[in-house]
């Protein structure tokens, strides 16, 4: 039976000097501790950008404005296989908290907190890409590079 898709909004949240914010995923959840984007799991009937509002509220307890939708990408976990929406955003309101004892990190490129979650590589692959950066996946962690 073809495995169902797993919908996840994440947030690439810059900086103007450039900076992104990355987060360590909670304890109990799986890949507990890997570095991420945040972001999290479109509920029934929300859109990407609804979603992405949604648990940056419950995460980190800012309110952004505008998400731009960038790219989307897959990547086929042991528990899920997900498809990753990927939103840009630049403005938000409220004080970085974080809300399930997370850690947070703003990063410039290239990112230097490990272990990085592996569904992430692809968009780090097309963040360097676009700021015409060489992309060392084997430097940033990733397996069977
Ligand atoms: N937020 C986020 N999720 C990612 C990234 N890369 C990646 O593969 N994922 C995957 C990991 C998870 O399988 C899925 C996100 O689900 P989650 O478990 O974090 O979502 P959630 O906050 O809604 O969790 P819950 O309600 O089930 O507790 O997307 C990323 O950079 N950020």
């Amino acid at each position: 039976m073809k495995r169902r898709h797993t919908e996840v909004a994440a947030g690439i949240l810059l900086r103007a000097d450039g900076q992104m914010l990355l987060t360590s995923r909670p304890e109990g959840k799986p890949y507990a501790l890997y570095w991420e984007f945040p972001g999290g799991k479109l509920e029934a009937g929300e859109s990407v950008e609804q979603a992405l509002r949604r648990e940056l509220q419950e995460e980190l307890g800012i309110t952004i404005a505008a998400a731009h939708p960038w790219q989307v990408t897959e990547h086929d976990y042991p528990h899920a296989l997900v498809r990753l929406h990927w939103c840009k955003v630049f403005d938000w309101q409220g004080e970085l908290q974080m809300r399930e004892g997370q850690r947070m990190a703003w990063q410039s490129w290239p990112p230097t907190v490990r272990p990085l979650l592996p569904g992430a590589f692809p968009v780090l692959q097309m963040l360097a890409q676009e700021r015409g950066l060489p992309f060392d996946a084997r430097a940033l962690g990733a397996e069977g590079s």
